[in-house]
């Protein structure tokens, strides 16, 4: 059976079943409306994680209206490449051969159909009324056309009309919604990272691909030394991460109406990451080694904001570098709060517009930890950047490697001798990870690898659970709950 996407509750307006759909609603609704223009915004090149709150802002939608809004947008956009099978199906026609605008009223419109708990009648009467103010009259006959065949069949039905026979990549990029290119390069990861074997490969893609489709709950980091769970738990609704010890899970509500999150002192982050910074910062170093920790990629400042706490706490200072003036700015502010603490404690944070790949040898052995958290494809967060999967594509792993290769190989520099470096990826592709440590390895006879799986403890201090043979570590959606975000840990030789 192929999953489904998440299922709010309705909202929308009572069912009124008399009336053609084309001629009732005149005017589009204003969460379809808001779910639209996040959809050309996102076409645009907008990332929906970062405009859609913007959004919700500007529009002052309700709590209640902002989740729909937010679902049917994030939703469709998930959903996208099982939804254009279907509507080239309806339509009769390829989907490159409808207009840009009219595609996405019509995505959204199946979205509801398929997707949420939106009446039949509903969802056609507000998506002929959001074609009519969009895209004009022309189209909503042609909505209204489409919607009608789609509301023959649920989605089961149109699954297993649309998806090809078998299970291979092709199938499941139709059934689960994902490019072919990162279903094959999703299993090759789960062989490659030792998660799977040819036996039961199939099954963990299965999950893996659902996992991708869930909503993710909004994870948040008290940033040690700043703030608290208990705090957190005190500010919102939420409870304690069963998998991070300086995390809390939202139940509900806005993570910004926290005072610790807007104050600097606690943020939004993925559980993964909370525990890469937390590893890093665990590993054993020898005494003497300068008091200087380094984030070689740090925009937009989340680790950072973990791992210059921790610095703080051990009585180091944090320098951050950041390639892009913008994310450099996006830093600052992340640490604004560590910032002013950590200069009244005399060890000031250093965030600096830099290209890494030339800051091992500008300091050599300056640094006691270095954390890597290189760019990457990001095929471990789609969960949480819907169009990612839609935006990526394979070439982007060639320009990709040879600068996580340089940035690795510039950390290794960076590091003092008998200081550990942490190369991490938010994605689990064999390219981005083992194949970059491994690589850059090869050149150098000063590095041993550490087993990166003790430094990863739950919120009780036990090592975290399924984390394979090692000795990197890849975190999995379907297992951990996190991001797949990779970890490989390097001691520079003394
Ligand atoms: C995966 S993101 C880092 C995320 C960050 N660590 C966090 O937790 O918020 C990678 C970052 O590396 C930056 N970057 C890319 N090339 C770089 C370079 N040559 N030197 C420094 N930063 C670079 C990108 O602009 C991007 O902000």
């Amino acid at each position: 059976m192929p999953d489904r996407p998440a299922r709010p509750p309705h909202r929308g307006p009572r069912q009124r079943s008399r009336t053609a759909p084309g001629q009732r609603t005149r005017r589009a609704e204003p969460t379809r409306f808001a779910a639209y223009t996040l959809l050309r915004a996102v076409a645009d090149g907008a990332y929906a994680n970062l405009e859609m709150p913007r959004m919700i802002r500007q529009r002052r939608l309700e709590p209640r209206d902002a989740a729909f809004a937010t679902e049917l947008a994030f939703g469709t956009i998930r959903w996208q490449g099982l939804y254009d099978a279907v509507i080239a199906v309806a339509a009769d026609r390829p989907v490159d051969r409808i207009d840009p605008e009219v595609l996405d009223v019509l995505r959204l419109g199946v979205h509801q159909l398929l997707g949420m708990r939106v009446p039949p009648h509903a969802a056609a009467d507000q998506t002929v009324g959001l074609a009519r103010t969009v895209v004009g009259q022309g189209a909503s006959g042609l909505v209204n056309a489409v919607l009608r065949r789609v509301g023959e069949r649920d989605l089961e039905g149109w699954t297993e009309a649309v998806a090809p026979e078998g299970g291979g990549a092709a199938a499941l990029a139709v059934r689960h919604s994902h490019p072919e290119w990162v279903v094959s390069a999703l299993r090759a990861a789960l062989l490659g990272h030792g998660r799977a074997t040819p036996e039961t490969v199939d099954a963990e893609l299965a999950a893996l691909l659902a996992a991708d489709n869930e909503p993710p709950r909004v994870h948040v980091v008290a940033r040690p030394g700043l703030a608290t769970v208990d705090e957190l738990l005190h500010d919102a609704d939420a409870e304690r991460s069963a998998t991070s010890p300086i995390g809390a899970v939202l139940r509900s509500g806005d993570p910004g109406r926290i005072a610790a999150v807007r104050d600097g002192r606690a943020a939004v982050q993925d559980e993964g990451s909370q525990h890469l910074a937390l590893a890093l910062a665990a590993v054993d170093v020898p005494d003497g080694l300068p008091a200087r920790w380094l984030d070689l990629c740090a925009g937009p400042g989340g680790k950072a904001g973990v791992l210059g706490a921790l610095a703080l706490r051990a009585g180091a200072a944090l320098t951050a570098v950041e390639v892009s003036p913008h994310r450099a700015d996006l830093v600052r502010s992340s640490l604004a709060a560590l910032s002013q603490k950590a200069s009244a404690a005399g060890h000031p944070v250093d965030v600096r517009t830099a290209d890494g790949r030339e800051l091992g040898a500008e300091e050599p052995g300056a640094y006691a930890r270095v954390l890597v958290d290189a760019p990457c494809t990001g095929l471990g967060a789609l969960r949480r950047r819907p169009e990612a999967r839609w935006r990526r594509q394979p070439s982007d792993l060639a320009t990709l490697g040879p600068l996580q290769r340089a940035l690795l190989a510039s950390a290794l520099d960076a590091v003092a001798p008998g200081g550990v470096v942490a190369y991490a990826t938010c994605s689990p592709h064999v390219a981005e990870t083992r194949f970059v440590v491994s690589d850059v390895l090869k050149r150098r006879d000063d590095v041993e690898v550490l087993d990166a799986r003790p430094f990863l403890r739950d919120a009780s201090g036990a090592p975290l659970a399924d984390l394979g043979d090692g000795p990197h570590v890849q975190l999995w959606p379907h297992v951990h709950g996190t991001d797949a975000m990779f970890l490989a840990l390097l001691r520079r030789r003394p």
